[in-house]
């Protein structure tokens, strides 16, 4: 009878603009397997999904661009200036992205892989983890990087940073920490350092 294979995984979580996906690329640049949440959240909401279908007739045309695909900015703005539409539209998305990340991990072929997403402690994503890695960084990093990467504005990156988990809290149920507040050379240092822990504990661990 085939057996299942059962990854090691590594959640990689932090706030917006935290430096996750810097992070995350340089697992990949040493083999990684990484799925990204942020990349789930986008294919479950391609042209003809039924979580696209059921946003637009929600929202109505004003969710859709010219040529079908989501409006992210449009839908940024109505989730995260109404708690109520927020609920919903996870409600919507997140099963479909657990599903999508579990079938990304079990394809994983790298001795460990990792999960990256900004809601791994927020909702039951952490439960596909064996071990918590949080990338920190002081909040007027976030909000720099994420309004230099987004075009959004200070108000809405905090307000962003206000619906997630707070720092301290996150940090109080880190395994690991990636401190960011450097240069990208300083975070490089730092992933291979805890690369070489993560592929010792995945070759040790019975799962
Ligand atoms: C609202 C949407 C369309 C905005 O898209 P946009 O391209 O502007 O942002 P993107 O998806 O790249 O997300 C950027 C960052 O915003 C933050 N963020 C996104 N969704 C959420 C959320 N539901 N709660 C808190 N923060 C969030 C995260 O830090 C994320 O990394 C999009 O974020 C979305 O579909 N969110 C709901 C799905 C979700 O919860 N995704 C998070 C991964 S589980
Ligand atoms: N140490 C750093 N020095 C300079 N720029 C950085 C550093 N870390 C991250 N950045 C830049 O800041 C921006 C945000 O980083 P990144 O996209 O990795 O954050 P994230 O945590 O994945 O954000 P989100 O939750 O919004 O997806 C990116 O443009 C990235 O290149």
């Amino acid at each position: 009878m085939a057996t299942i294979r059962r990854p090691f995984v590594v959640g990689l979580t932090g706030g917006i603009g935290s430096g996750k996906s810097a992070a995350a690329a340089f697992f990949a640049h040493q083999g990684v397997t990484v799925a990204d949440a942020d990349l789930a959240a986008r294919a479950v909401v391609e042209p003809g999904q039924p979580s696209l279908t059921a946003i637009s007739e929600r929202y109505g045309k004003v969710v859709l661009q010219g040529d079908g695909t989501l409006n992210r900015r449009a839908l940024r703005e109505i989730i995260f200036s109404d708690p109520t539409e927020k609920a919903w539209l996870e409600s919507q998305l997140h099963p479909a992205i657990r599903t999508q990340l579990i079938q990304e991990l079990h394809a994983a072929s790298s001795d460990y892989c990792l999960l990256v997403s900004p809601l791994l402690l927020e909702t039951d994503q952490h439960t596909l983890t064996n071990r918590i890695l949080v990338v920190d960084c002081p909040e007027e990093d976030q909000i720099y990087r994420a309004m230099l990467r987004d075009t959004a504005s200070r108000e809405q990156i905090q307000t962003i940073i206000a619906s997630q988990i707070n720092r301290q809290e996150r940090l109080a149920r880190a395994d690991d920490i990636l401190h960011n507040h450097g240069s990208l050379e300083e975070l490089q240092a730092q992933v291979q350092t805890l690369h070489a822990t993560y592929t010792s504990l995945a070759k040790h661990t019975a799962l």
